[in-house]
């Protein structure tokens, strides 16, 4: 199988410390469960009169965090290891995702890795991206933690697979990677 990965929330479980990131650089006293949902839809800013110019020292201090506090998934890697083929389409600068590729032993799986602000394509949900990555690998599925994920996948008519994570912040049913082929069938109808 060919597969479309997102990075954060999908295969690294990386929502925490962005939210926590947000909570410092907002230097309010808020709450991280209601954080999260904002910050995945990208209203946090707006929502708590955060300036947009904020995005910047946001992007800084969540790079101040170790790796190791945002782990790989399990399962994941056992699923990278079954694929024909894997890409990975994110949002996180180019520089922060090969050091976390790098540091998870992740980037040998990976035939093309498209971060689009930096790479010259729109952001998801704009299906540029996977539109490019598709011609190229002919991708069977596509795999997100969130809508902006998977939007693009459906518009070009790829399998979309969704992932609910565990993690604590979680604001969505509990699954995880062990039930992928669940998930996938299911998807596939
Ligand atoms: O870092 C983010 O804002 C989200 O990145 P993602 O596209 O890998 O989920």
């Amino acid at each position: 199988m060919n597969v479309l990965w997102d990075l954060d929330g999908t295969i690294l479980d990386a929502w925490p410390t962005l939210v926590q990131s947000f909570i410092q650089i907002s230097g309010k006293d808020l709450d991280p469960d209601k954080v999260l949902p904002l910050l995945k839809n990208g209203n946090a800013f707006e929502k708590y009169g955060v300036p947009s110019e904020k995005i910047i020292d946001f992007r800084k201090t969540e790079r101040t965090f170790r790796h190791e506090e945002k782990p790989l998934f399990p399962y994941v890697r056992d699923i990278l290891e079954q694929n024909n083929i894997n890409v990975l389409v994110t949002h996180r600068n180019r520089e922060s995702t090969e050091e976390l590729l790098d540091y998870w032993n992740l980037a040998p799986y990976f035939e093309e890795v498209i971060c689009p602000e930096f790479d010259g394509f729109f952001l998801k949900p704009h299906p540029e991206s996977y539109e490019y990555l598709h011609r190229r690998y002919q991708i069977d599925l596509a795999i997100g933690d969130q809508d902006t994920d998977l939007i693009p996948a459906r518009e070009i008519g790829i399998s979309t697979c969704a992932f609910r994570n565990p993690n604590p912040y979680a604001d969505y049913a509990i699954d995880c990677y062990s039930k992928f082929e669940t998930i996938t069938c299911k998807d596939r109808g």
